[in-house]
């Protein structure tokens, strides 16, 4: 069975059929990218995932658990967590108490056989290690508002994989950034493949044929196709329908 499975996907905004009956599974260890033009449904379809809207049928599963009827929250503590586009962070404060807090989150109550300082040191560590991973350790100190867009998007990715997800939805963590960072990013993401599968919504083309093992296609809400890079490149409909238009653009 795979790790994730939307299976029968409907939402509807009066008369628009958004997601129209979507099946969609990613792999353990996965990066399955979700392309499509425009108002192809792909932040419906996310947002359906993650629970910030309701699905009007459909089902999504797991690790064999049905999360359908769940909170967003609460899905997140079955392990399906998301980064914003908009990042999520408390930009007064310094990314130090930004990771604390998200990791402190995490732990509940699983420290409480500790001490208290032992506890401390605890969630101190796993924040510097959430840190050091994502390329945030020298700008611990500094508020979160006040550091540039790239590492923004950094710190709101390493605020989700505090939640030590199974699965990760990251809603286009490219937009906006120049072709360093977005260079940084890739990387970032293409190492976290061995600690949680991603589903990854992004526009930049080069990204998504770089990082994703399998790419599924979204059109008027609908899964047009899904395959590997190779086979995505060489759909004549994809060719037409998504990759001639951004061509264009
Ligand atoms: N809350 C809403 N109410 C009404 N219609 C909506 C709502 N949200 C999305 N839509 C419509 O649903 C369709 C899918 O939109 P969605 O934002 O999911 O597409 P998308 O693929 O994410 O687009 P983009 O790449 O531009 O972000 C569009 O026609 C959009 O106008």
């Amino acid at each position: 069975m795979s790790l994730f499975m939307a299976v029968g996907l409907v939402k509807r905004f009066g008369g628009l059929l958004a997601t129209d009956h979507v099946d969609l599974a990613v792999e353990q260890g996965e990066i399955h990218a979700l392309i499509g033009p425009n108002g192809a449904g792909k932040s419906t379809l996310v947002n359906l995932i993650s629970g910030l809207l309701p699905a009007d049928a459909g089902r999504i599963v797991l690790d064999g658990v049905d999360l359908t009827g769940l909170a967003p929250h609460q899905r997140v503590r079955h392990g399906l967590a998301r980064c914003f586009q908009i990042t999520s962070v408390f930009r007064n404060d310094p990314v130090r108490d930004n990771l604390l807090l998200a990791v402190q989150a995490q732990a509940g109550s699983s420290f409480h056989c500790l001490r208290r300082r032992e506890a401390e040191t605890a969630l101190m560590d796993a924040a510097l290690a959430l840190a050091d991973k994502t390329g945030l350790a020298e700008v611990l100190d500094r508020p979160a508002g006040v550091l540039p867009h790239g590492m923004q998007k950094r710190l709101d990715l390493a605020l989700a994989l505090a939640a030590r997800p199974r699965l990760l939805l990251l809603d286009e963590p490219m937009a906006g950034m120049g072709p360093e960072d977005s260079l940084q990013m890739i990387e970032l993401i293409g190492r976290l493949r061995s600690e949680t599968a991603i589903l990854l919504i992004e526009h930049d083309m080069d990204a998504v044929f770089r990082l994703a093992d399998r790419i599924s296609v979204l059109v008027y809400g609908r899964v047009l196709t899904s395959g590997d890079a190779a086979h995505v490149k060489g759909h004549a409909e994809v060719q037409s329908v998504y990759l001639g238009t951004e061509a264009h653009a």
